[in-house]
């Protein structure tokens, strides 16, 4: 059975798939009189191409059975996908080069302060949360022609260490 063990998401491990929506690293400034600090260009949002819209939605998704099966991955030809979680609880992130190379596929443990961005065309695997009702905020692009889909003839499976 082939699986897939996850290891903790870091932007260098990240770096050829897209942005970790993050404040590790960054520098924030003073806002608001002192009230506030703010994190600047934390991700690409590459979304616009061709003169669509920006789209900013709310996910509220559910866990997978174990053990997590891996039956498809998908990619979004005309942008880029950010997923920021809305809680403070772990979740996962998978990728891949090719869905049909299982050696090509690196799957992540993020933690609840980290998003990602995948980068536009980034084979990934749908939202994968732990927890019944977790939230995440979305942005991507408003268009219904987005959408290129692999299903594995095999699956493959993630294990939770
Ligand atoms: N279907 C949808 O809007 N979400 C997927 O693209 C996903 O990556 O979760
Ligand atoms: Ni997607």
């Amino acid at each position: 059975m082939p699986t897939l063990t996850p290891q903790p998401l870091t932007k260098a491990a990240f770096a050829d798939f897209g942005d970790v929506v993050e404040t590790d690293g960054a520098q924030p400034i003073e806002i608001n009189q002192g009230f506030a600090r703010r994190c600047n260009a934390l991700a690409g949002i590459d979304v616009t191409s061709g003169g669509t819209a920006v789209n900013v939605s709310l996910f509220e998704a559910k866990p997978r059975p174990l053990p997590i099966e891996i039956k498809l991955m998908e990619r979004h030809p005309l942008g880029s996908q950010l997923f920021m979680p809305l809680q403070d609880r772990p979740w996962l992130v998978l990728v891949c080069d090719d869905p049909r190379e299982p050696a090509s596929y690196h799957a992540f443990m993020a933690s609840g302060r980290q998003g990602v961005n995948y980068a536009r065309n980034v084979w990934h695997h749908p939202l994968l949360v732990f927890d019944e009702g977790e939230r995440f905020m979305v942005v991507d692009r408003v268009s219904a022609d987005n959408l290129e889909e692999v299903w594995l003839d095999q699956p493959l499976f993630l294990t939770i260490p």
